[in-house]
């Protein structure tokens, strides 16, 4: 088959998206998420956030006050109380407009595609793309976009993948294997492919991908919940306090109004980690979606930081994936011809890359029809299997004998003919070694006639492993994480890949059911595993892991298991995974700390101006020199709402993170964020007071 590529045209629907470069952050993008943060005033909304609630009541408590009692101070105090709401708001609404851009794209890719749905009588018809049920079965052509999510069961194609993961290459779908998997949205750009619909409209992968982007999925993680907690905690402590001062100063002889009060107790309150910390979240998961990576679950984020082990799988993960027979090596006494018919007819009906590859190669090599007639009729094929690795077929031949042929992993052959008392003779199993050794893929084929076993010859398969690999392992390895290859594949194979690819470890011979079983007793031992895979097979590890990241060239049903989907289908993505998973942590513990040694040094600012009237001893704390008590509770207010803004960037973008030993990074942090948090206050509020004093009224 010839497959002709087609450039994708600079005016195409499915340009790639456009990337928004890391980092970036203007002035301009706070004016545009102006209109969201207003929104976002909604008491239903805030009601998410405690500190942020209090806040809000408290503004709406003091501009009360100050229409009640209308002072220049009372005002200006109710006014920054809002503003202070108003940036929280911004800095979240900041976080999601870096996703918008991408939602409108992908939303270009999903517009109203008609597609063609193949009848039961083998007709077409034409039903819109909003129409296509589970298991609708349509024809899809070169320069035709997939309508829908689904398996390619017939066919091979060129594919761009443009309109999702932004690369311009072509992939290559076909039926059977580990890359059968199509997305909707994407174009076909040669040849013709039959694609089974497996996600219902409204459900796809871009749906799902918009929803993310959008952060309309986002969820709290457990570390953020447990974050929360202790700061709506810190806000009550803070509230009973400053509900005492009232009667305590009234019985002093200096009575404190509603608004000072207020403003005492939102300058106490952790309120600038409380406005960052949802954007801290949502900024981490925008940053993967800039690495081509989606993360369903905030959660496996957070967990990236902290992982021990990665497990990865071979075939399509390690290497490309698409295994090909490249010879056909006949058992002594057995002629080429006879190895080569039994391996074709045991691959006829054989839908994986690695069947269909070994007809190929029998037609070109040995001249035999790749679609003979009159094979099939009382043959009963067998498939291939993840749990078996084998695959063949049982028939009759013309004496009536019952034939059975099979071909698969030398193992599995093995004990099938060892149960007609035959063994797999020496020279085969050299064959096997020797090509195992290589890092191919021995596939051994063997035929039982009547109760008589008898092995024909081995079968051999080549895949190449991703360019690259070695040096990104070594990096993980830097980072303190094992790697751990698992494969279906034997053992000596798997070495040979295992020391190309430069992981530390490997696992040969596992069925689905021993991956599982190797991440259950990596996370028994305490530690957090990451898995990458792109097979059916991979699924319910990807499951298990505590960070699971699917393939994008894998099935859907690796897909649907993994917490996350590598766009570009790499596995040492996992590099950037963990890097923004620690650098996610560390910003969030940085400004937390920034938080709430800030607060403390604001009491210096009002406690001074509050009480100073009584306690004139109290007026030596006021060591900023402040001009009135009513300025420095002003100033105090006005530094406490520009804080959140000033921060925003640096919520964004992430605290530089550099690799390093986890208690020195920790160590190093509680000083800048630390000392800086308690320093910053003194110099801002002092500047700030020198501009209020100017104000009639204030000063
Ligand atoms: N179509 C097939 N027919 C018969 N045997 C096969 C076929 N495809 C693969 N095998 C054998 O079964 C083994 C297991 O295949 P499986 O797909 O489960 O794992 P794998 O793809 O080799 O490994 P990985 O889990 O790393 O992707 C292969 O190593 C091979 O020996
Ligand atoms: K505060
Ligand atoms: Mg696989």
């Amino acid at each position: 088959m010839t497959i002709e590529l087609r450039r994708p045209r600079e005016d195409d629907v499915t340009a790639p998206a456009p990337r928004i470069a890391d980092g970036l952050f203007s002035p301009r993008q706070l004016i545009e998420s102006l209109p969201g943060a207003v929104r976002k005033l909604d008491p239903r909304h805030m009601a998410r956030n405690p500190v942020m609630f209090v806040v809000l009541v408290g503004s709406a408590i003091a501009t009360g006050a100050a229409i009640v009692e209308p002072t220049v101070f009372s005002c200006l105090i109710a006014l920054w109380l809002w503003f202070t709401v108003l940036f929280a708001n911004l800095a979240e609404s900041v976080a999601e407009g870096r996703g918008k851009a991408q939602a409108a794209s992908l939303r270009k890719a999903k517009q109203n595609t008609v597609s063609r749905r193949l009848m039961p009588s083998g007709s077409e018809e034409s039903v819109p793309a909003t129409e296509l049920k589970v298991g609708d079965l349509v024809v899809v052509e070169a320069g035709e976009t997939i309508p829908g999510d689904g398996d390619v069961i017939e066919g091979i194609a060129t594919v761009d993948e443009s309109a999702i993961t932004g690369e311009s290459a072509p992939v290559i779908r076909e039926s059977g294997g580990d890359r059968c998997a199509v997305t909707g949205g994407t174009t076909v750009l040669s040849d013709r492919i039959v694609v089974r619909i497996t996600a219902p409209a409204g459900h796809t992968f871009v749906d799902r991908m918009i929803a993310l982007v959008e952060g309309a999925s986002r969820r709290k993680t457990p570390n953020e919940i447990a974050l929360d907690i202790l700061l709506a905690a810190l806000t009550i402590v803070f509230l009973f306090a400053v509900v005492a001062i009232g009667p305590m100063s009234a019985y002093a002889g200096a009575e404190q109004g509603p608004v000072e009060l207020i403003a005492l107790l939102v300058c106490l309150i952790p309120t600038t980690i409380g406005a960052l910390l949802s954007a801290i979240g949502i900024a981490g998961m925008d940053r993967l979606v800039q690495r081509n990576v989606l993360a369903m679950s905030g959660r496996a984020v957070e967990a990236a930081g902290d992982i021990d082990t990665l497990l990865l799988d071979k075939t399509g993960t390690i290497t490309f994936g698409n295994r090909r027979a490249t010879a056909l090596h006949p058992a002594p006494g057995v002629t080429e011809a006879e190895v080569a018919g039994a391996a074709r007819l045991s691959s006829l009906a054989d839908t994986t890359p690695e069947g269909r590859s070994i007809v190929e190669l029998c037609a070109e090599q040995y001249r035999l029809d790749p679609e003979p007639t009159g094979v099939g009729a009382d043959a009963e094929f067998v498939p291939f299997s993840a749990h078996t690795r084998m695959s063949g077929l049982d028939l009759t031949d013309a004496e009536g004998t019952a034939v059975r042929i099979r071909k698969g992993a030398a193992d599995a052959v093995g004990r099938w003919t060892a149960q007609f008392g035959t063994t797999v003779p020496a020279a085969v199993t050299d064959l096997v070694t020797d090509i195992a050794r290589r890092g191919g893929t021995p596939l051994v084929v063997a035929r039982v006639s009547g109760t008589t076993a008898s092995v024909l010859g081995v079968v051999e398969l080549s895949d190449v492993v991703k360019p690259g690999m070695s040096q990104r392992f070594a990096q993980l390895r830097s980072m303190g994480i094992r790697t751990v290859m698992v494969t279906g594949d034997n053992p000596l194979t798997a070495k040979s890949i295992a020391a190309e690819a430069g992981v530390d470890d490997f696992l040969a011979e596992a069925t689905p059911e021993d991956k599982l079983a190797l991440i259950r007793s990596e996370q028994d031992g305490g530690r957090l595993v990451a898995m990458t895979g792109d097979g059916t097979n991979d699924a319910p590890a990807l499951a298990q892991a505590d960070v699971g990241v699917a393939m994008n060239t894998g099935t859907s049903a690796a897909k649907e298991a993994g917490n996350m989907v590598d766009l570009d289908s790499d596995p040492t993505k996992l590099i950037d995974i963990v890097e923004i998973g620690k650098q996610l942590l560390i910003t969030r513990g940085a400004l937390t700390t920034f938080s709430l040694s800030n607060d403390l040094a604001k009491y210096f600012a009002i406690l001074p101006a509050l009480f100073s009237g009584i306690y004139p001893q109290l007026a030596a704390l006021n060591i900023m020199g402040l001009a009135t008590p009513q300025s420095a509770i002003l100033s105090a207010v006005i530094f406490n709402a520009l804080v959140i803004v000033a921060l925003i960037p640096l919520a964004l973008k992430g605290v530089r993170y550099r690799p390093a030993a986890a208690s020195s990074l920790l160590g190093r942090n509680l000083l800048v964020y630390g000392v800086g948090g308690v320093v910053t206050p003194f110099v801002g509020i002092w500047l700030i007071d020198l501009v209020v004093r100017l104000v009639p009224g204030i000063g």
